[in-house]
């Protein structure tokens, strides 16, 4: 498959009340970590989002720092990066299955996360998909938060006509 493979992309929502969302981001692989921060960033900035980001070592460490910061109820939603790169033993899967499952349960518990954690067999498939201008993954998880955004705002009854089709 084409690394630049293309995929529809929703068009991004439409926000009366302010957003503020948090990046959560292991820079494990420093580089890989600021292109993704960057494209979220920019994609933050496209729907007039408040952003602010924390640090943790790894992977493994994004959820439990979300769900931290869930328990203070100060973001609307949350975009977790990092970048996890097999090596030579099974912690690779360790690492990309408990962060996505734990992910996915916050999720599942009401959170609005877009998860741009690459999990990827070498540093080149990390740099075309971290790269905003290549597949911007951070944007991507970035833009998939502020759908969960909007989607749960419209159900609470706060915007009227966001996220949904006819
Ligand atoms: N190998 C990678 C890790 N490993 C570290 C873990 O995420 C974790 O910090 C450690 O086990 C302590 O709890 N993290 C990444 O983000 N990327 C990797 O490739
Ligand atoms: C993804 C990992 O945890 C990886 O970097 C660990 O490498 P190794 O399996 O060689 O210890």
């Amino acid at each position: 498959m084409a690394a630049n493979e293309g995929h529809y992309t929703l068009p991004l929502p439409v926000f009366d009340k302010p957003v503020k969302l948090l990046i959560v981001v292991a820079p494990y692989y420093r580089d890989i970590a600021d292109n993704l921060i960057a494209g979220a960033r920019a994609m933050a900035a496209k729907c007039g989002a408040e952003v602010d980001l924390v640090e943790v070592p790894g992977a493994l460490e994004v959820p439990t720092a979300i769900a931290m910061a869930e328990r203070q109820a100060k973001y609307d939603g949350y975009v977790a990066l990092g970048c996890v790169i097999r090596g030579e033993t099974t912690h690779y899967d360790t690492v990309c299955n408990d962060s996505s499952r734990a992910l996915s349960l916050l999720g599942l518990q009401g959170a609005c996360i877009g998860n741009g954690i690459l999990t990827v067999e070498n540093k080149p498939q990390a740099e075309v998909r971290a790269d905003p201008m290549g597949q911007d993954k951070g944007g991507g998880a970035a833009a998939a938060a502020l759908h969960l955004i909007a989607l749960s705002r419209n159900w609470a009854g706060q915007t009227k006509g966001i996220g949904f089709r006819a």
